[in-house]
């Protein structure tokens, strides 16, 4: 990983075309971060944002969405942005579910549509520069 606040991207198949077009209207925004995404989320990112630096993981139903989980967990991500399709029935919806909760264990800023995503990107917090540790430690013999 890179020293560059991280943040991650992920959207389900029916709004891919609305997570490219966030990406070119938002490339400059994008441009500083190191991002990863999704199989196939970062492969029709990267076919039109040839110049964002995107690593890509799994997709989402081969897993995806728990390398994300996992980065949540670690501390490695500054924030999720994750487009999903509430009209459709996913074979990996416990990923999903579990990806979402962990953003939410770990207060990750996270926007799971346009509207709170174009508004995440101009956020100080998730480029790194106000804090994000507001929450205390977790202690594990509370779990
Ligand atoms: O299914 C997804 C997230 O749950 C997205 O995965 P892909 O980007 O590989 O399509």
């Amino acid at each position: 990983m890179t020293g560059r606040p991280m943040l991650a991207l992920v959207a389900h198949d029916a709004k891919k075309d609305a997570m490219v077009d966030f990406a070119l209207r938002n490339h400059d925004k994008l441009k500083p971060y190191g991002l990863v995404a999704t199989g196939t989320t970062g492969q029709r990112i990267s076919e039109r944002c040839p110049t964002l630096d995107i690593t890509p993981l799994k997709s989402g139903p081969l897993g995806g969405d728990q390398q994300i989980g996992a980065m949540i967990a670690e501390g490695a991500l500054n924030g999720l942005i994750f487009f999903i399709d509430p009209l459709s029935p996913m074979p990996h919806d416990v990923d999903v579910k579990a990806l979402m909760r962990l953003a939410v264990v770990y207060d990750l800023p996270m926007a799971l549509n346009l509207t709170t995503a174009e508004i995440l990107l101009r956020s100080a917090r998730l480029r790194g520069l106000e804090s994000t540790s507001t929450i205390p430690e977790i202690s594990v013999s509370k779990l």
